[in-house]
This record gives structure tokens, sequence and C-alpha cells, in this order.
């Protein structure tokens, strides 16, 4: 058997695709040397772990063949990237290599060796205990008290295309103040501070939700830089894209009752992309349940790998980039027949930012980046999200009509007039809510 490593050189390979063979996640690769071709399972640390056919293909309808062969015997699975190789010098051109792979070809990767494991663990274990105090604790820090689309949302009220998600949630934000003003725009009330359960009520967790959401700026930040490193830019080319309020999910996703009550569906949430931020990192239990939609139109199962993120690209990022970095697609189906958790942390955009900043970026980054190999140009340039839309001043500005009709619980309290206006002039919108 010949070895990627010692047989082939990169330039000489297309990447297929990512399968798991057994429990080892692998890329598929179609290395063509002269009159050979050879379909090879590579891990992701680019050794050959299993020749997985060899045949002397000499045309592309055997090679096809071949290769609905080898998908048809694994499953697909999404790359995982190990940040410590980032730490080293001789390492650090591969992890950005990696990097710039998974954020081009799909969207999301597993982050691991992230530093953040212990905290992420312990607020997983802290995740079961808040859903379990009683319902007139929660509902003291109901959403809906406060404009900052912050605190506790009740089972059966989300929605995610027009049909009901199965999930029960609370959302924190890393602002401590608001720093609206009577007289301001009002998309400045997005920005404030979190209401969280009294600490004899549930001691504890507000400690470990805060010293998270510190863990997870410094991350979020750290892989901002590397990413644009990643992508052959100066590290502080986003620095200025960033938000002063990040945010974080707390989500329990319970199986559907068996009691024939109206909360029958297979949806934990359903098809969606990141809207609000740049990148989105998720730690999960071992239950299970989030999916990726390929550009093959295949559902990836994100399978819980301990200690790990699953990092995606939010719509954010995906406007920066020209849509070069894509937001992808991805859903949670509901659990059978336990209960899931999982902690969504959120790394946010500026508010102020208008469509002239994005537009110059873009323009930065075309120049900058004007011959992408074909399979790395996956997306068109113009993305439709609520970050292009020139119907509004800025970024927050669109994004507060996102919320008011994401929680319109909240917006009939909080802003009746804008919740009147965009909730009857919905039907004519495109934009996935
Ligand atoms: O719970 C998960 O694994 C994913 C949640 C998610 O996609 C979201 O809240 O945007
Ligand atoms: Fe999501």
């Amino acid at each position: 058997m010949r070895h990627a490593g010692s047989a082939f050189t990169r330039s000489e390979s297309r990447v297929l695709g990512c399968w798991t063979a057994g429990q080892v996640p692998a890329e598929a690769v179609l290395h063509q040397h002269r009159s050979n071709t050879i379909i090879l399972l590579v891990s992701p640390h680019r050794h050959a772990v299993s020749d997985a056919t060899s045949p002397d293909l000499a045309n592309l309808t055997q090679v096809d063949r071949a290769v609905s062969l080898l998908k048809r015997n694994m499953v697909k699975s999404l790359p995982i990237v190990d940040l410590s190789l980032a730490s080293s010098p001789d390492t650090k051109p591969e992890f950005l290599r990696q990097l710039k792979d998974a954020f081009f070809k799909i969207g999301f990767l597993y982050l691991v060796n992230h530093g953040v494991e212990e905290k992420a663990n312990k607020l997983l274990e802290l995740s079961p205990g808040l859903f379990e105090v009683p319902q007139e604790e929660k509902d003291k820090i109901d959403m809906i008290k406060n404009p900052h689309f912050t605190g506790y949302t009740r089972l059966g009220v989300e929605r995610t295309q027009k049909k009901l998600d199965l999930r029960e949630q609370y959302d924190f934000g890393s602002a401590t103040t608001t720093t609206y003003k009577k007289g301001d725009p009002e998309w400045k009330q997005i920005h404030g501070p979190t209401a969280y359960l009294p600490d004899n009520v549930y001691p504890g967790y507000q400690a470990a939700v805060q010293e998270y959401l510190d863990a997870m700026s410094d991350l979020s930040d750290r892989m901002l830089r590397l990413t644009a490193e990643s992508l052959g830019l100066s590290p502080d080319e986003f620095d200025d894209f960033k938000g002063d309020m990040n945010r974080l999910k707390i989500i329990k996703y319970p199986p559907p009752p068996k009691d024939g009550s109206a909360l029958q569906t297979s949806q934990g949430v359903g098809a969606h992309k990141d809207s609000s931020g740049m990148f989105t990192y998720i730690a999960q239990d071992k239950v299970g349940g989030l999916q990726v939609l390929d550009s093959e139109g295949d559902w990836i199962d994100a399978v819980p790998i301990e200690n790990s993120f699953v990092v995606n690209i939010a719509q954010g990022f995906e406007a920066l980039t020209s849509g070069r970095c894509q937001a992808t697609t991805h859903r949670v189906v509901a659990p059978s027949d336990v209960t899931r958790y999982s902690i969504a942390y959120f790394q946010g955009i500026r508010l102020s930012l208008t469509l002239d900043e994005i537009r110059k970026e873009q323009d930065i980054i075309n120049e900058k980046l004007p011959d992408l190999p074909e399979d790395l140009r996956r997306r068109e340039r113009a993305t439709a999200s609520e970050f292009l839309d020139p119907r509004y001043s800025c970024f927050g500005e669109a994004h507060l009509r996102n919320r008011v009709i994401s929680h319109r619980d909240v917006s009939e309290v909080w802003y009746p007039e804008l919740n009147k206006k965009y909730v009857a002039e919905l039907e004519k919108w495109t934009y996935q809510i």
C-alpha cells in the first residue's frame, strides 16, 4: 500500500469529502498519479488509515462509481481541528490549513484541545438542574421581562420555519449594563444585562455562566485571529467587527411527550443558519441529534465527541467574507427517549455595523483572495441575509427586526410599533427567521 505522505503530494489530490470509517473520522482523497487513480482514506492528521480501493481507473465514470461505492460504505463526518497545533511554529501551518479547509468546504468543524474543557463540562453538569427549578422561579426571569432578549423561554414558544421547536432554554449575554438612553435608536436596547435566578434558587450557576462567557470570549477572539491568518490575512483583519455582547444559550431538548399533547414533533430546532454573529461554539452532552447540511444535500450527524466544541460560521462572518466562508444550515433532531442538553455560544458582531462597512470589507476580501481553487469556491458572492439588506441603517436595526419576529411575545411588550410593522409585512419577506 502506498501512503499519502510518501507517495503523493497534496497538489496531485482532490479531497472528496469527510466520512467516518469505524471510529476514525477521515477524508476520502482522490490521488491521481500518472495513469493511476487511487482513493485513500486519510485521517485528519494526514496519514493514510486505509487504502479503500486501489483500482487502476482509466476514466472518470469509473472514478465516480468507486466514489459512490466508498460513500455508501461510510458515514460522512465533520473535520476535527486540534487547536494545540496552533501553539507551535512547527505545527501552526498545518493547523491553519486544516482550519481553512474546514471553513471553506463545510463551514463546520470540531475543535479539540481548546482549553475550555473543564468550564464547559462544569456548565453541562449544571444544565439539567437549571430546568428542574420550580416553574414560578423560571417565569420570574422570562425573556418577556426585559428588552435585551435574554432570560428564560418556555417549551413550545419557539418556532423555526413556522414549525414548533421542542426545546426549553435560557439566554444569557456578556453585557452587564445597557448603554441605551431615551431618544437613541431602538436597536441599542438589544444590548443589556441578563437576569439570573437568585443564587439561593440555584447556587453556583451564575458564576459558572460568567466564567464560561469570559473563557469563550478569549477563545473565540483567538480563533477569529487564527481564521484571518488561515485566509492569508492579517490576524487583526476582523477585530473591528467584533460586538460587545456575546451570547450564550443553555438548551434542554426533551423527547416528545408520549401523552398525545400538542408537542408531538421530532424538531428539536428546525433547519436554520445562525443569523446574529460571527461564529457559534456548541458544547453538547453525549446524546447527539445535531445535524449539518452539506453541499450534496446530505445531513451529517455532528456525533458528540467528548471535550470538543462544534464550531460553525454564522451569517455575520459569511457576509464579511463575501460568502466565501459559508454559514451552513443545521438542525437538531429531538431525542427519542432521553433528554439532550447543549450550550451554544454566539460570538457577537458589532450592532452599529453599516452596509457600507461590510461592502468595504468584502472588496478587501475579494481583492486579497482573488483566485481560490475551484473546490474552495463554494458559495455565491451575493448572500441573502439580514446583513446585506439596504433597508436598514445598520446591522443592529436589521437584527432587531429578526428578534422582534422570532420572539413576538417579547416584542409585543417592548417594541409594540415594530412588532405591528414587521409582523404585518412578514408574508412578503423571504428571510429565514
Ligand atoms: O443545540 C445544538 O446543538 C444547536 C443549537 C443551535 O443550532 C442554535 O441554537 O442556533
Ligand atoms: Fe444554530
